[in-house]
């Protein structure tokens, strides 16, 4: 693992690596945020999983995360959202292949050979991120934007005791039932529906045993909140298994990084404080 890029922020240091990826088999470049606290002992930490078409750099350039960091003593890995290089399968559309992998484990051709974002997130990347002496890697919370929402919810669902704080902007709540889901999972997973549902924040809410609070935050004036988002799904979901949920609809706020810059530091209040009990 290398260090391609070190800037100091909020009086801690925003990094960049690059590295070789075994489970996704290609050259990956992922961010680091560490505060002013990691100088002094281990901190907890947050992994952001972006949206559709953002890598790393979405992230730390826009939503203005450092500066809660700093202030709370988290450090937050922000990945990138798929496998990348000439050598790994692509598509033209903006909502699917590179820059869209959905955090999941491909089993269909052409896609199964690089598309493993599943592993990558819950395992590959903690690894590395573990064996740095800045990070305590028994606090851990996770957190995402739409695409990156879905990965968040749908992670920590499935992972309890590795993820002990969870929220998400704008997630996409049922992928399978929304048309970006609906084509990436019949793409990455084939026809089988049932196949599917283990990637279904809504439908892992019906088995999950523990029940881990989720905080969501949705802007009411989101060009994709009808077709593709749906937090009604996942309010009816928690409300009938008795999940703890907070919604929150925040007025004329749109998809962007600049609803998310308003609202990040809440998020990160949120995640800090749970860890903070541990
Ligand atoms: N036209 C947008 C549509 C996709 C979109 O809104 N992507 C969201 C995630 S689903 C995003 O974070 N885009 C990158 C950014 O705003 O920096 C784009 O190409 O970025």
């Amino acid at each position: 693992m290398e260090e391609i890029a070190s800037n100091k922020i909020s009086g801690g240091w925003q990094k960049r690596y690059q590295h070789q990826s075994e489970v996704l088999g290609c050259e990956m470049v992922f961010s680091v945020y560490l505060p002013p606290q990691a100088e002094q002992g281990a901190v907890p930490v947050l992994y952001w999983l972006s949206g559709l078409t953002c890598n790393d750099q979405n992230f730390v350039t826009k939503a203005g995360a450092q500066r809660y960091a700093a202030e709370h003593g988290v450090a937050i890995v922000a990945p990138d959202t798929s496998p990348r290089g000439d050598d790994v399968a692509d598509d033209e559309a903006w909502d699917f292949a590179q820059g869209a992998g959905f955090y999941l484990t491909a089993t269909q051709q052409p896609w199964a050979k690089h598309y493993n974002m599943y592993d990558y997130i819950v395992t590959e990347l903690p690894a590395l991120i573990n064996a740095m002496p800045a990070i305590d890697s028994s606090r851990c919370g996770i957190f995402g934007h739409s695409m990156g929402g879905h990965g968040a919810l749908t992670i920590a669902l499935k992972n309890p005791d590795n993820y002990q704080s969870v929220s998400a902007f704008s997630p996409i709540c049922a992928p399978m039932q929304c048309p970006w889901g609906e084509k990436a999972l019949a793409n990455y997973l084939g026809d089988d529906r049932e196949s599917w549902s283990d990637y279904d924040a809504c439908e892992l809410i019906a088995k999950t045993e523990q029940q881990l609070p989720l905080l969501v935050d949705q802007g009411s004036a989101d060009d994709f909140l009808v077709e593709q988002l749906k937090p009604e799904l996942l309010e009816a979901a928690c409300k009938d298994r008795g999940h703890p949920l907070t919604l929150r609809m925040q007025p004329g706020y749109d998809h962007s990084y600049y609803f998310i810059s308003s609202f990040i530091g809440d998020h990160i209040k949120h995640h800090a404080d749970a860890l903070k009990q541990l």
